[in-house]
């Protein structure tokens, strides 16, 4: 076959079907397209009214109607914008794709503002055969001696267009709801989804039920409603931060979030340069600890509500946050895919990055009070941001803070300048206060004091900071902290120690009845404590490890726990048990027994069987005081 060229042909019949169905995930765009449609019409009159170019008349006071009529099953979309005169309808309606938007934007793109416009790609109007059977347009041009224009189309390829009586500058779209569109019928659907799309767009948009029974008050007079505004034509977002109040940032969140709950604080972002983005991100409180973690980050261009939660475009950390961001520069329907791969999508999500941590740095340097009391509520924050973003991190390592034993909170660089001689380095931590009491207490009586990490991200928090420091380590309180504890002056490494330490592992584990029983003897300086469990760090992170696999399905088996029993050396009841190893009487059971489980106890819960035994034993030792 000889090489050939040629135009791909595209028959409407087909075309057109396809776009009804498939241009737009959701059905209930087509309100956002046909009100966004409705405000570039008042956007463009207006400006060529400001050039000198378009006489208003009387018809100044700008907005958007929407009239449902659930008896005559229509939706319409009314405007007192630009219109259109007939050769423009047969332009920009009846040839698919062809924007009047980008058109106006061609011819006065040098004469002044016209970034407000939101229509590009000329499709948007067809998204209403998604739910509607017919389609009719009612416009009348600004254009002097213009002639009013009805188009109607069955949602085929054939339209009809005739000459109308409107006599009011503007657009009415009337939608005859098919089948398809019945949920349009339902007056919360249709003030809910404006709500959802349009509440910053930038005209007063009504919206009304024309047969809707009017409601009498008691004494039987009729009530007349006032249409009311659903929209915010000015959210305080588009505003300069200069000249916005802290009550207003916090009404525009209850407003937006329907959340009650009063934010911790906010970033107003305000960028002009290299690309377009306003908005507010709120951090907001946690109300409990079973909160879940879940954001809210509104998006939108040109104050038309794009999609919730685009991960592409905001860092993933920050989508726990609330917030709006208005971004013009980013296209109304783009797939994620194109997003994800963008350049420019990358710099918006680093310059919030940058803005987050900035703010945050700053609130630590000049209100490091107030820092400390909100820091609970946005910790986990901050460390999820400092898991996933490397930048982040850099930016926000110094400030992070650790609340102690004490219940103060300090930064890693003051823990370390007060203990790191004492500690080696380390960093001693509690994930468990309740559980732990006796290990915090041990250190509280060395002058030291651990820091708490105890939420379900503090494990993967503490092998990244190990990742990143390389010179210190994190520590759990019941892991070997007996080098601390030691009377340097008592050695327990000579000969007879030895011999001591093997006696007593016999005795414990034979009475004990555990093999493997590991002991330890150590010359502890406290004398209140006979015996305590430690745990190797790393086998206890190796341990965890392998359970949160096995949840996740996979099945490493079961981890050994290296667990030891440290005796104190210079405990008496230790020394008795030394003494008396050989006699294998009742009391040396019963103390071996009772130190052990004590010291099971400091560290986590008894079994039922230990537990039941234990108490048994405890009111038998009590029963032998009185004697
Ligand atoms: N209410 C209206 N008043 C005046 N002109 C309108 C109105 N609705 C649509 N038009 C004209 O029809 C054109 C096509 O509209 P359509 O919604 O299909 O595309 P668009 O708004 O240009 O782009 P997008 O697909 O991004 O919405 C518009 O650009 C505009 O010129």
């Amino acid at each position: 076959m000889n090489k050939e060229k040629g135009n791909l042909s595209i028959h409407s019949e087909n075309i057109f079907p396809i776009i009804k169905k498939w241009l737009y995930s959701d059905q209930d765009i087509f309100i956002r397209e046909l009100i966004s449609n409705a405000c570039d019409a008042i956007t463009k009159v207006k400006r060529l009214s400001s050039l000198g170019e378009a006489d208003l008349g009387d018809n100044t006071d700008f907005q958007v109607k929407v009239v449902l009529n659930k008896t005559a099953k229509t939706l319409k979309f009314i405007d007192n914008g630009i219109g259109m005169t007939e050769e423009e309808v047969k332009k920009y309606i009846n040839q698919i794709a062809f924007s009047g938007a980008e058109d106006f934007l061609k011819t006065y793109k040098d004469k002044g503002d016209v970034d407000q416009i939101i229509g590009h790609f000329g499709l948007g109007f067809y998204s209403s055969f998604m739910v509607a059977e017919t389609v009719e347009i009612n416009t009348l041009s600004y254009k002097q001696d213009a002639l009013a224009v009805k188009w109607r189309c069955d949602g085929r390829t054939e339209f009809e267009m005739e000459n109308s009586s409107k006599d009011e500058r503007g657009t009415e779209i009337t939608l005859y709801l098919g089948e398809e569109g019945g949920d349009f019928l339902n007056e919360y659907t249709v003030k809910s989804t404006i709500e959802k799309y349009c509440s910053f767009m930038p005209y007063p948009i009504y919206f009304e039920v024309a047969d809707k029974e009017p409601e009498k008050d008691k004494d039987g007079n009729l009530i007349v409603e006032e249409p009311e505004v659903l929209n915010d034509v000015t959210p305080l977002y588009s505003k300069q931060p200069s000249s916005c109040t802290d009550e207003e940032y916090k009404e525009f969140y209850r407003k937006t979030f329907r959340d009650f709950q009063e934010p911790l604080f906010w970033i107003h972002l305000n960028m002009d340069y290299p690309f377009n983005l306003k908005g507010i991100l709120y951090f907001p409180k946690l109300n409990t600890e079973f909160d879940t973690m879940e954001g809210r980050i509104k998006l939108y261009n040109n104050q038309v509500f794009v999609a919730d939660n685009i991960k592409e475009v905001i860092p993933e950390f920050l989508l726990l946050l609330k917030g709006v961001i208005d971004c013009p520069d980013l296209p109304l329907n783009v797939s994620r895919s194109f997003l994800q791969n963008d350049g420019f999508t990358r710099k918006i999500s680093d310059y919030i990055t940058k803005k987050v941590a900035d703010k945050l740095n700053s609130l630590f340097k000049s209100e490091r009070e107030g820092f400390e009391k909100f820091w609970e509520d946005i910790s986990p924050f901050i460390k999820y941001g400092v898991l996933k973003d490397s930048k982040f991190y850099e930016k926000v390592a110094s400030i992070i803070l650790y609340k102690t034993t004490n219940q103060q909170y300090i930064t890693l660089e003051e823990y370390l300048e007060k203990y790191g001689e004492k500690l080696d380095k380390q960093v001693y931590y509690v994930s468990d206060d309740v559980q732990q009491a006796q290990y915090i207490k041990m250190l509280q009586e060395y002058e030291l004091e651990a820091v708490i990490l105890d939420h379900n991200i503090d494990s993967a928090f503490i092998s990244h900071m190990e990742m990143k420091k390389k010179d210190i380590g994190f520590k759990r309180v019941d892991s070997n902290i007996t080098e601390l504890m030691k009377d340097k002056d008592q050695a327990t490494d000579g000969e007879s120690s030895t011999k001591e330490a093997e006696t007593l592992t016999k005795v414990f584990s034979k009475t004990l009845g555990k093999e493997d029983c590991k002991v330890q003897l150590e010359s502890l300086k406290s004398q209140d404590v006979a015996g305590m469990i430690i745990l190797s760090e790393e086998s206890r992170r190796m341990q965890e490890m392998m359970k949160r696999y096995s949840m996740g399905g996979l099945n490493m088996g079961a981890m050994p726990t290296e667990e030891i029993l440290v005796l104190n050396k210079k405990h008496p009841l230790i020394q008795y048990i030394l003494e008396h190893a050989e006699e294998e009487t009742e009391l040396l059971n019963c103390i071996v027994q009772q130190v052990y489980d004590l010291a099971v106890m400091g560290h986590k819960p008894l079994s039922p069987e230990a537990m039941t035994n234990f108490i048994k034993r405890s009111h038998e030792i009590m029963k032998q005081l009185i004697l």
